[in-house]
């Protein structure tokens, strides 16, 4: 599998690639979007989210339906940001190291550059906007609703996403999210929810077994701010990301004793299971001017659309591995949320990983070589001279064997990165159930990234989860059985 990216992101920062001013969205009037350090001491919601991120947002617009909703996100707006709103910044965003960054920069212990995110709107304020369907074994293979889930695509290719275009700018999709999600064949606009930003969670909080609330810092460090459920609602619930299990007592009791932290549950199976789609590029310097844009075509399902545009777009090839079969795990290294994992996915154990691996780059360089795309190369830069041209570049902290010009198999372990679509570490089935709930808490529900155990699907999942939880609430009210 393959996937044309005009400047992938570290590289672009590196080669400097073309800025093209292309198109900026203004900031829309958020006025449920608030600094959490002007917020009271003690709230009271129905329903707590933690992560403002591309999870988070459509839930809480999702969960706003008849309930207060409260969403904490330890970012910033992206909105009047310079680099996350215009797409000629993509590169700039994610190399930027400054403290309160979009984009947090991590390695993981594979030696592989990666980024967490730290902004309203989370991954989708800073990504790659690539977009594709789930296949229909996919969906039947997670249970879900078939019907729901193509209602859920309409709507998403109706107001989310677009059909690429050069030059087409970035949009931050968490406006979308924010101000109207679809279930069950309706646009909800939430009214009922308040947007802390800057809004650190450092734990949940448990009474017995039931989480109960949250307590977050601001943007001053002050870690005075509590957020509790309702008591009397019948459908209060927290919903969080995963990173902070652990640091609020559910994870393997052995791993977080030695972190001196109460266990609530001991649940061996979180952190573990961590993939990483693997990334390996070739960079392909043109004697003609590259204009910068994101992935905008996926060869899974356009492989000949592709193949058809390629006489028109130089620049960077890649290939990625979606799904991964290596795995590892994550762990924590302190209790600092703001801090970063222990995380090593362990790319290319699998050797069908690395068949995969090898077999897109004999692609990638059967393109190269083709008729179709020699203008768009030098004609004295051999392959073996595009690779070395590559292993010049801070790709990874991998160590470069002496045969990797010649052994793809070495090429792909050397010079490994990745497209951050990290997931695992929190699995259905795993770690949570269906519901997504940690057996035995019914109070919490835990949706984001890392409860994937393959493929990306995440706008179509929220959507899904966002009314399951809805019907679970509205059956407790009405006192019907679980
Ligand atoms: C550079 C880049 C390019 C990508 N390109 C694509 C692409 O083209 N197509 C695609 O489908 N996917 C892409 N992805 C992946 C996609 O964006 C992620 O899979 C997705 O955003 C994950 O959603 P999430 O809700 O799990 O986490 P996020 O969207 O990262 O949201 C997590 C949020 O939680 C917040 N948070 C974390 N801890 C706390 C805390 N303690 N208190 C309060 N808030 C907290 C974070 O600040 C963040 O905003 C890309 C990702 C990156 C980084």
């Amino acid at each position: 599998m393959c996937i044309r990216l005009f400047g992938a992101y570290l590289l672009a920062g590196i080669l400097l690639l073309l800025p093209i001013i292309c198109y900026s969205d203004k900031a829309s009037d958020y006025t449920f979007v608030r600094e959490a350090k002007s917020t009271p001491a003690v709230v009271h919601f129905d329903y707590i989210g933690i992560g403002g991120g591309t999870t988070g947002c459509p839930l809480a617009a999702t969960l706003s339906h008849g309930a207060q909703c409260f969403s904490l996100e330890r970012g910033g707006s992206p909105y009047g940001n310079p680099n996350i709103i215009n797409t000629e910044n993509f590169a700039p965003t994610l190399l930027d190291t400054s403290p309160t960054c979009p984009a947090q920069q991590f390695t993981s212990e594979d030696g592989v550059f990666n980024i967490r995110t730290r902004v309203l709107g989370g991954g989708s304020a800073l990504n790659a906007r690539f977009y594709t369907r789930a296949s229909t074994h996919y969906i039947k293979e997670v249970g879900w609703n078939q019907r729901m889930v193509d209602q859920s695509y309409e709507w998403v290719e109706k107001v989310v996403a677009f059909e690429p275009e050069i030059c087409s700018g970035r949009r931050v999709l968490s406006e979308m999210h924010l101000y109207g999600t679809k279930v069950g064949g309706t646009i909800f606009i939430p009214r009922k929810i308040t947007v802390y930003l800057h809004a650190t969670v450092q734990k949940m909080l448990f009474r017995h077994i039931p989480a109960y609330g949250v307590i977050y810092k601001d943007a001053y460090g002050i870690i005075r701010h509590r957020a509790y459920l309702k008591r009397n609602s019948k459908k209060n619930r927290i919903v969080l990301s995963v990173g902070l299990l652990m640091i609020s007592g559910m994870g393997s009791a052995f791993h977080l004793r030695a972190h001196s932290i109460k266990v609530v549950a001991d649940c061996p199976m979180v952190g573990q299971g961590m993939a990483d789609n693997p990334m390996n590029i070739l960079f392909i310097p043109s004697p003609q001017p590259v204009e910068v844009s994101l992935v905008q075509v996926g060869l899974s399902n356009h492989f000949k659309h592709f193949l058809s545009q390629v006489s028109i777009s130089p620049g960077v090839i890649l290939e990625k591995i979606m799904g991964p079969l290596s795995r590892d795990h994550l762990a924590l290294r302190n209790t600092n949320p703001n801090d970063n994992p222990f995380v090593i996915f362990n790319y290319f154990k699998e050797p069908e990983d690395l068949r995969k691996c090898i077999e897109g780059m004999k692609t990638i360089i059967d393109v190269v070589n083709s008729e179709a795309y020699s203008k768009f190369r030098y004609k004295y830069m051999p392959v073996e001279a595009l690779i070395d041209l590559l292993l010049a570049l801070p790709l990874n902290r991998r160590r470069k064997h002496a045969n990797v010009t010649f052994s793809l198999e070495q090429f792909c372990i050397d010079t490994v990165m990745t497209i951050c679509h990290y997931h695992g570490g929190c699995r259905v089935g795993r770690v949570v159930d269906k519901g997504y709930r940690v057996p035995g808490i019914d109070s919490l529900r835990v949706v984001d990234g890392l409860t994937f155990y393959r493929t990306r699907v995440l706008t179509l999942k929220l959507l899904h989860m966002g009314q399951r939880i809805l019907h679970d609430g509205l059956l407790r009210g009405s006192k019907k059985k679980n």
